[in-house]
């Protein structure tokens, strides 16, 4: 049986910046083909200083990659064909047409005539752009121009698509549209989408393999399922009536990880989360043992793991507050 190569590759990246910023910082990553990705991570993670080294806009320090079979040092110029790249800003010029843009964006990989014709009204139609094709760009909407972001990165047809935050700064609906033609996208052609985000709902939504960066390089990657499911029991998620200052803090996460079926507490100003085996039998106890301590609580919720736990879990910290504190008490 033939195993089909990865579509990406990357094996040990290190990237510094001046200044002595490590933004990468041994990055190792394997993307199957005709699959999306899901790079995950806060502001600042390096999920774009890999996607700039995989689509050869930087080199690394040292570390290899290959995409879609070629090598990103040895073989620039292949690896560029081979790939569509939809950046964080826009590459298109407000003051053309979404079908002139298309078109030029079509020559400048060599497609012409007659093809590249029926390739822009494909993809016109497809990100239903039709309609608004003969207007310049500056008029668009948010979500039009992102659409049409897309449809750029694809006329030459890439093997590999790479979506930097593709739904950044779009609102709700404009997003769930932008979900939904990514998902259609995946399934077709056998394309390989990496996609970087900071949204977990996004990931985890479209990605059917995530990898969970922090500090410049994958803490753990698999299926968002997968990740999940590793995670033991259920999280209660408290708000208290005041925060806990730091000698209490201590105290209470222990008093709170003696629990029976307590596995793990984190308790973050006015907020505790915990994970156990049955979140909804932990309540009771969770309560007394703060009322022994003194702490009022204002609400208790209890989840299902998310991946917001699976960040927690593996980074060590929470995923909304990435440059805040660490995890007391430990999580592995
Ligand atoms: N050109 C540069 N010069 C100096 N430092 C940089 C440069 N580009 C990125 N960095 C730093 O490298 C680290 C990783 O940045 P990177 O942009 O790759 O992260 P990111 O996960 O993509 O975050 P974001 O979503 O904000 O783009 C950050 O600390 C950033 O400040």
């Amino acid at each position: 049986m033939n195993i089909p190569a990865p579509a990406i590759e990357a094996r040990h990246l290190i990237k510094t910046y001046p200044g002595d910023v490590t933004a990468l910082n041994g990055m190792d990553l394997t993307v199957e083909p005709g699959t999306v990705f899901g790079l995950l991570g806060p502001n600042g993670a390096g999920k774009s200083t890999t996607v700039k080294i995989l689509t050869t806009l930087a080199r690394p320090d040292s570390g290899e990659a290959t995409v879609a079979g070629h090598d990103v040092l040895r073989h620039p110029d292949r690896v560029r064909r081979a790939i569509g790249v939809v950046a964080q800003h826009s590459g298109a010029d407000p003051a053309a047409t979404g079908r002139e843009n298309l078109r030029l964006q079509g020559r400048l990989y060599g497609v012409t005539g007659a093809a590249l014709g029926r390739r822009v009204d494909e993809l016109l139609e497809r990100f239903t752009l039709t309609e608004a094709a003969e207007r310049p760009v500056k008029g668009y909407s948010g979500g039009m121009r992102r659409r049409l972001d897309v449809a750029l990165g694809l006329v030459h047809r890439p093997e590999v698509l790479f979506l930097d935050e593709p739904t950044t700064g779009l609102d709700p609906q404009a997003r769930s549209a932008m979900w939904e033609e990514i998902g259609r996208l995946a399934g077709e052609e056998g394309l390989t989408i990496l996609l970087t985000t900071h949204y977990l709902e996004e990931a985890d939504r479209l990605a059917e393999r995530v990898a969970i960066v922090d500090r410049g390089r994958v803490v753990v990657a698999g299926t968002p399922d997968a990740l999940k499911g590793e995670l033991r029991g259920d999280a209660v998620h408290m708000e208290l009536r005041q925060a806990v200052g730091d000698a209490g803090r201590t105290l209470l996460t222990g008093a709170l990880r003696a629990l029976p079926g307590v596995h793990e507490a984190l308790v973050d100003g006015a907020r505790i989360s915990v994970r156990s085996d049955d979140g909804a039998a932990s309540v009771p106890a969770l309560l007394a043992a703060l009322e022994r301590a003194g702490v009022g609580v204002a609400t208790a919720t209890v989840a299902r793991p998310s991946l917001d736990d699976v960040y927690l879990r593996y980074a060590g910290r929470r995923y909304s507050e990435a440059d805040g504190p660490a995890l007391v008490g430990g999580a592995r």
